[in-house]
């Protein structure tokens, strides 16, 4: 059976047999979504001057029951619809969008609906059915018990076909398999209306089968499923119950897709009979704004549905009489399933599987952290109790200190901007609230960092002959250790606001002030300007480097001195006179490093929240 325009499609009667069900998580009220007048225009040009209109006043309705396609030339705006639409942008946005026939509440709306996006990023090193039963237990809650969590897995993986690889990893997956893992997760919870952005793009034909197939499944139960979707092969094409046509941001098709070739006709235009309907419209309007404009006015740029027949799969709905879809929907407050401990539990659980399982990460850490150990401790060997070698001893504080920064500025710095889309998709989806994420990312690399970073303070601190004192090398570790989850909250910061090559420029330009600021005033300490003290505060490293500085040479006795007649540095309490950290208390110094960590992570928290709002509320 094929679409090509001389051939009538198939009819959409409701009543066709599937062969699988999802009988577990089946009920879902119809919910139905409308739009009217709907633009959005954003500011480009040098200045943001000048203003582009990527919408162009465009109506529709897309249906329960109703597999729906949003199709159009590259650029025409599907994208952008449907992040409107699923409310993942609303800043720059005017018209109406109602939700059975009310006015969107948008908080309401999210925890109804799920939006699978084009990048189906999926979390690294993990298994189909590991990361389902995450799903399943931040999306279901506590009350539901393991069993029927397993049972609800089970069915969605069988529906989706994907049974046969539930132990496989995510990153041995096809394209095909990720695309239906992405929209297995999102299932769980049984929403019902479904958002996919390209979900065939990269597909051969039998999984871009397979994918429709399951639409098809997940439309007979009841919910809205739209998608966009590039040119499709015929035999995909007529098996979308209603197509909306979109051409430079005004709609030129919504209606019914049988009934495209006979409204073309109507209208005059003759589908050559090897093109399906798509491809012909496409060619038509594609860089052609007059037949745009033409079609446009025959659908009165989507408020006109061209529809002679029910297309809707739905015969009825008896289990949801109207009143009760209604209540459903006003009954879906805000709340999580979840409580903050729970998500917190869960996603710190992930956080460490996947970080237990990055065998090689682990060891390249294992290895930087030992090869700067050994290479720290052989350049400062034996200068802890040296006077001539004072200023050494500075710097071999620095240089421990130093390589926390760079280490644990930069990994996260490089490495967060991919999670930070399994963030987005997972938060927008309503899995969890950014709390217990951040509280979560916060400790994941903590039991890593803690033993590598005492591994190299033992090592460095014992081959520079620093003093054997407990408390003198509990306090260097701790400061040490302190501006290492400092360094990385700021490295998290950075990653979760640039992408990989800007947030590499910004990591550095960030570190290298707070370095320079933090030596500043090196031999003539007693004499730095109080205008330069408090520029200096700005730099946490100082607060560490103080810290380590004082641990190591306060209330100490007289270093060793080789030449008698004349030692500057035998008191230690010149060098620190020197550097201008006498008298320093290291406490004040460790409540400020804390401070910054606060802010630092707070402002993190703060953007996420901030990023997340600009995009949807
Ligand atoms: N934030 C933005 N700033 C500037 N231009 C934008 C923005 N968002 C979208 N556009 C532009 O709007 C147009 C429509 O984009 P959109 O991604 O919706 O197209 P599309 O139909 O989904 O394309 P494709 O099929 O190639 O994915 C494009 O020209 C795009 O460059």
């Amino acid at each position: 059976m094929t679409t090509l325009c001389n051939t009538p499609s198939e009819p959409k009667d409701g009543k066709k047999l599937l062969k699988k069900q999802l009988t577990r998580i089946a009920k879902t009220p119809p919910v139905n979504i409308e739009f009217q007048d709907l633009e959005y225009s954003v500011r480009e040009g040098g200045f943001k001057r000048d203003q582009k209109n990527i919408l162009k006043s465009i109506s529709g309705k897309f249906s329960a029951g109703e597999l729906t396609a949003i199709l159009g030339p590259s650029g025409s705006g599907k994208t952008t619809l449907l992040n409107i639409l699923a409310g993942y942008v609303t800043s720059g946005v005017t018209g109406t969008i109602s939700v059975n026939g009310r006015p969107r509440n948008l908080k309401q709306f999210n925890k109804i609906s799920a939006y699978i996006m084009q990048d189906d990023l999926l979390p690294q090193l993990m298994t189909v059915e590991e990361l389902m039963m995450v799903a399943t237990k931040l999306k279901l809650g506590d009350k539901i018990t393991i069993e029927n969590k397993k049972a609800t897995i089970n069915e969605i993986l069988s529906v989706l076909g994907l049974d046969v690889c539930r132990n496989v990893r995510t990153e041995a997956l096809s394209g095909g398999q990720r695309k239906r893992l992405s929209v297995a997760l999102e299932l769980v919870n049984n929403p019902p209306v479904i958002f996919l952005d390209e979900p065939t793009s990269g597909l051969d034909t039998v999984c871009i089968k397979q994918s429709i197939d399951i639409f098809e499944v997940l439309t007979a139960q009841g919910r809205t499923v739209i998608c966009t979707i590039h040119q499709p092969p015929a035999s995909i094409f007529q098996r979308f119950d209603q197509t909306y046509f979109l051409a430079n941001g005004i709609c030129v098709y919504n209606g019914s897709t049988p009934d495209i070739v006979p409204h073309l006709s109507s209208i005059g235009i003759v589908c050559p009979v090897t093109y399906t309907p798509a491809e012909y419209i496409i060619e038509l309007v594609h860089d052609n704004d007059k037949y745009a404009n033409d079609l446009s006015s025959t659908v009165q740029n989507g408020k006109l549905n061209k529809r002679t027949m029910n297309i809707s799969r739905l015969i009825s709905v008896p289990q949801f009489e109207k009143d009760m879809c209604e209540e459903i929907l006003e009954k879906s407050n805000f709340n999580f399933p979840t409580s903050f401990w729970s998500q917190f539990y869960i996603l710190y659980s992930r956080m460490l599987l996947q970080l237990s399982r990055n065998r090689t990460g682990m060891g390249l850490q294992l290895f930087s952290h030992c090869v700067a150990g050994g290479l720290l401790g052989s350049l400062f060997f034996g200068i802890g109790n040296n006077a001539e070698m004072a200023v050494e001893n500075f710097f071999f504080c620095l240089s421990v200190l130093m390589f926390f920064i760079f280490t644990y500025l930069m990994t996260p710095a490089l490495t967060y901007p991919s999670e930070i889309k399994i963030l987005k998709r997972e938060y927008f989806n309503r899995w969890y609230s950014l709390k217990p994420y951040y509280l979560a990312v916060t400790f994941q690399n903590m039991p890593l960092l803690l033993t590598l970073g005492i591994l190299i303070i033992l090592v460095t601190y014992g081959l520079s002959f620093q003093p054997v004192e407990a408390s003198r090398f509990f306090y260097f570790a701790f400061a040490g250790l302190l501006l290492a989850v400092a360094t990385e909250g700021l490295g998290l910061a950075v990653g979760s606001i640039f992408n990989v090559g800007n947030g590499t420029v910004v990591a550095s330009s960030v570190a290298a002030p707070l370095i320079i600021l933090c030596v500043y005033g090196m031999g003539y300490g007693s004499t730095i300007e109080p205008h330069m003290k408090i520029i200096m505060g700005i730099s946490y490293v100082r607060f560490a480097v103080v810290a380590g500085m004082t641990a190591i040479f306060e209330n100490r006795g007289p270093f060793d001195c080789f030449n008698e007649i004349y030692c500057y540095y035998k008191d230690p309490n010149q060098t620190l006179k020197d550097l201008g950290m006498l008298n320093a208390s290291y406490g004040w110094n460790m409540l400020g490093l804390v401070k910054l960590i606060r802010n630092y992570g707070f402002d993190f928290f703060k953007r996420q929240q901030q990023g997340q709002k600009d995009d949807w509320s």
